[in-house]
């Protein structure tokens, strides 16, 4: 288990490019399983989960070839799906929430799959059922063993069969599986109530170019006329609007003039306004977002003047995976804020570390928390604490980076899952991180 030692109380200055997007990834990696021919992808994040990913698809017989830094190229035209029973195979599907992104993929083609149940944050219950929902409308049956937490599914024909499909719940890798399951499937397939967050637009975006019929991109309707085969293509990852949002984050709290390049604004949707609600101030100049230093920030009320509430939502709502930044964000500024963390029933317990650093919360109830800020007159406390799951673990390490004195994350693991060589990175900006092993 690896540790951060931060000395907090430093000003961070210059300029971060963010990576690319974990969660996109993760979904067009999966992909390339559809076809037998070459598909290379770029701006490949170089972060555990997707190199646990990569590794995955190699053990099955996936030939990758590196390009350069962040660039490969998939041909998945020898598989060996006996691997899939393999112990091996479904211990390393737990690491990753990402692994069940195979489902899709492997049922269109070869008719079955076998997935554990996947790993990824321990956020509360984080249930399969759109998934297979979605697969038994297109034909497939499929059982859950408990003992081993094993899902088996398999087509029921030959090839899978279009259908309606309303999703009980916008479930974002749900619907991305669903839609390569069905861009194999014979005739017409509606998915409505689909997810539709940039990195779900940019997975259509790359089927389309290899062969798929798929109309509705961008919004919750989605149509897809099933072909015969997939081919090659070509796809760049977006960049990634959670590491985005953290950014933004550290600059309010430590920044003293930082630039975060080449952050694909048109895809960020309603994340820099939720910054915006706390007060801080930034630019968007050219493709870049300019955030100065911030004395203090005051946080908005609503127009009649009642309390500001910030609440995760399916996009084109509030992703939740950027409420832990805000609500280390909010400790610092003037004003309160309600957060409401509607998807997640054990994502908000990190802030017992945050009050423990001297920040004002009152945890209401699982999905709820009242933020009091200090309005930068009080400075956190430096602590040991350890990193529960990726992005408390992020807003953790922007508390210690504001904090007074040396503090210790230890499972930073869980920090490399998301954020690539994220303590050169901002060292590069003037913080003070260093990695004990
Ligand atoms: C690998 C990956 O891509 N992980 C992301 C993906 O996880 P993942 O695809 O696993 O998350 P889902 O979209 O399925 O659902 C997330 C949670 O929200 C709840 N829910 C979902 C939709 C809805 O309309 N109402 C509702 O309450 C679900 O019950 C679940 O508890 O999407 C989540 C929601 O953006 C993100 O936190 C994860 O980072
Ligand atoms: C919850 C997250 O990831 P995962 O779904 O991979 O656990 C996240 O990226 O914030």
């Amino acid at each position: 288990m690896a540790s951060f030692i931060i000395e907090g109380g430093h000003e961070l200055q210059g300029e971060i490019t963010p990576q690319g997007a974990k969660n996109e990834a993760l979904q067009v990696i999966c992909a390339t399983l559809l076809t037998s021919e070459p598909v290379r992808i770029k701006n490949i994040p170089e972060i555990l989960d997707v190199n646990n990913l990569i590794r995955l698809l190699i053990d099955m017989g996936v030939k990758v070839t590196h390009n350069g830094r962040g660039d490969a190229t998939f041909q998945a035209n020898e598989l060996n799906l006996e691997f899939m029973k393999s112990d091996e195979y479904l211990e390393r599907c737990t690491r990753l929430r990402g692994s069940v992104l195979m489902t899709g993929p492997l049922l269109a083609r070869y008719g079955r799959a076998t997935v554990p149940k996947p790993g990824g944050d321990k956020i509360g219950r984080r249930r399969l059922d759109t998934h297979f929902f979605g697969f038994m409308k297109l034909g497939a049956v499929s059982s859950y063993n408990p003992i081993d937490s094993i899902y088996e599914i398999k087509a029921e024909r030959e090839h899978l069969k279009g259908n309606y499909i309303l999703l009980d719940e916008a479930s974002v890798t749900g619907t991305a599986n669903i839609i390569m399951a069905a861009v194999l499937a014979e005739g017409e397939t509606t998915i409505y109530n689909a997810a539709c967050e940039p990195y779900v637009q940019q997975l259509c975006k790359m089927l389309v170019r290899m062969g798929a019929d798929i109309k509705g991109i961008g919004s919750n309707l989605l149509t897809i006329n099933g072909v015969m085969r997939l081919g090659g293509t070509e796809h760049t990852v977006l960049p990634d609007m959670i590491e985005i949002g953290s950014f933004i984050g550290i600059a309010a709290m430590v920044g003293n003039g930082i630039t975060i390049k080449n952050v694909s604004y048109e895809n960020l949707g309603i994340i820099p306004y939720a910054f915006k609600r706390l007060g801080i101030k930034m630019e968007h100049r050219g493709d870049d977002i300019y955030i100065p230093k911030q004395d203090e920030y005051e946080i908005e009320s609503f127009i009649d003047g009642s309390f500001m509430t910030l609440a995760d939502s399916p996009w084109p709502g509030l992703t939740p995976d950027l409420l832990s930044v805000l609500i280390v964000v909010a400790s610092q500024a003037k004003g309160s804020v309600l957060f409401h963390q509607k998807m997640f029933e054990s994502r908000l317990f990190f802030v017992d570390k945050l009050i423990d650093m001297g920040a004002q919360i009152i945890l209401c109830d699982p999905h709820r928390a009242v933020v009091v800020g200090h309005n930068k007159q009080l400075q956190l406390r430096a602590r040991r604490m350890v990193s529960p799951d990726i992005r408390a673990g992020i807003a953790l390490l922007i508390a210690a980076l504001s904090a007074d004195g040396i503090s210790r994350i230890d499972n930073v693991e869980q920090i490399d899952r998301g954020y690539q060589e994220i303590e050169q990175r901002l060292n590069a900006l003037g913080a003070r991180i260093s990695r004990q092993r």
